[in-house]
């Protein structure tokens, strides 16, 4: 009946697979498990129940399934694998938004397409700092080639920030790895040093009250409701007072666990669910903000900065002006928003514009908060809240 704790022997950071689709992200996240399963301390996790829908998966007190578990010899990493379809963009804006690095991946074979430079213009506007890039499929890829394709990419970077001189390109065969050859089983050895190297341990808010995005529910009968999702910042213990904003309720605590290990306290940085006591099934739901109480005041109007994309990168093709009103996804929150514009009436696709944003309902925000603003089921801008009300 009890399960075995977790305990925390090293620190904890989340990463993820961005990059185009059918580029070999799920296959590597599954040969990078693979690999750490033979080093000893990591499940292997096999392509197919990387790729499962979380709602098949959703059993008992646990986390977000998206999420894949491993360590290296220095740290312990939750791995999201992001779906490379454009339709799923949502989902990696609010999962981005968690991120301390990310793994962009490449094939060889194609370079950069479409939703690669999506994907890394996305990770800036939602305060990714660092990318690594796994240049896969290397073991089909002509060398010359390869080497064109590695140079796109560290353009591609330079140009949005990240320092394209100096990032690591690793040349790895996820394919490979997964069937046990020795070369590319090293390539992704190389890959994960990269990682432990290059994405730096993040400065952890654990003294701030805390604050979690919910981007799950679940309820398990006898027991309560739970949600799941990555703590922002602070830490929260069982048997400490919550709210819920959004449910416009409060609760306490119940029942803390992390990859279905329970925890007596989660903070900053760590992937939990958390069991709340007498919040019924229906009255939570993603978006909605478990806090430390009187901690944030949601609101409803706020100033940003926006990119609009231009219809290279699969925005717009027209300019958008004051009464525009798309979808705005802030944390895991999804709300309709009017946007005024202000004396600069218009904002073209490639445009860089402040903006002036009325939500639909209230939301916890505060300046610094990045966001995407869709439409139609396409990302259309990126922006960063600089002044709330
Ligand atoms: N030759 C070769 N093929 C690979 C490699 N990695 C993946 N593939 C193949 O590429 C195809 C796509 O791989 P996935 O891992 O599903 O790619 P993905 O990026 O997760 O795709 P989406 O989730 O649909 O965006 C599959 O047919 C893989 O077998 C590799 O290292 N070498
Ligand atoms: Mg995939």
């Amino acid at each position: 009946m009890s399960k075995t704790a977790y305990v925390r022997t090293k620190p904890h950071l989340n990463i993820g697979t961005m990059g185009h689709v059918d580029h070999g992200k799920t296959t590597l996240t599954a040969a990078i498990t693979k690999v750490l399963a033979e080093r000893g301390s990591t499940g292997f996790v096999p392509f197919d129940r990387i790729d499962r829908a979380p709602e098949e998966a959703a059993r008992g007190i646990t986390i977000n399934i998206a999420h894949v578990e491993y360590e290296t010899d220095t740290r312990h990493y939750a791995h999201v694998d992001m779906p490379g379809h454009a339709d799923y963009v949502k989902n990696m804006v609010t999962g981005a938004a968690q991120l301390d690095g990310a793994i962009l991946v490449v094939s060889a074979l194609d370079g950069i397409m479409p939703q690669t430079a999506e994907h890394v213009l996305l990770a800036r506007q939602v305060g990714v700092d660092h990318i690594v890039v796994a240049l896969n499929k290397a073991d089909a890829g002509d060398e010359e080639l390869t080497d064109l394709v590695e140079l796109e990419i560290r353009e591609l970077l330079s140009a949005h920030g990240y320092g394209g001189d100096s990032a690591p390109v690793v040349r790895v065969s996820g394919l490979r790895a997964l069937e046990g050859d020795p070369r590319w089983t090293a390539s992704i050895d190389a890959l994960l040093d990269a990682v432990d190297t290059y994405v730096p341990l993040p400065e952890r808010y654990v003294d701030a009250p805390f604050l979690l995005p919910v981007e799950n529910v679940l309820t398990i009968t006898g027991r309560g409701t739970v949600v799941t999702g990555a703590v922002e910042r602070g830490t929260v213990r069982v048997g400490d007072r919550v709210e819920v904003l959004g449910a416009g309720t409060e609760s306490v605590v119940t029942g803390l666990e992390t990859f279905g290990k329970p925890m007596e306290e989660a903070q900053a940085g760590d992937n939990v669910a958390l069991l709340l006591r007498g919040v019924p099934r229906d009255a939570v739901r993603r978006g909605h903000v478990v806090a430390a109480p009187g901690s944030v005041v949601p609101s409803r109007s706020f100033t940003a900065r926006v990119y609009v994309l231009s219809a290279r990168e699969g925005g717009r093709t027209t300019p958008v002006s004051t009464g525009y009103r798309p979808q705005f996804y802030l944390r895991t929150a999804d709300v309709v928003g009017d946007v005024d514009l202000g004396e600069t009436a218009l904002a073209r696709p490639g445009d860089t514009v402040t903006m002036t944003v009325r939500l639909g309902r209230d939301v916890p925000l505060e300046p610094g908060l990045g966001f995407a603003i869709r439409e139609g089921g396409r990302t259309v801008g990126a922006g960063t809240v600089t002044a709330v009300g």
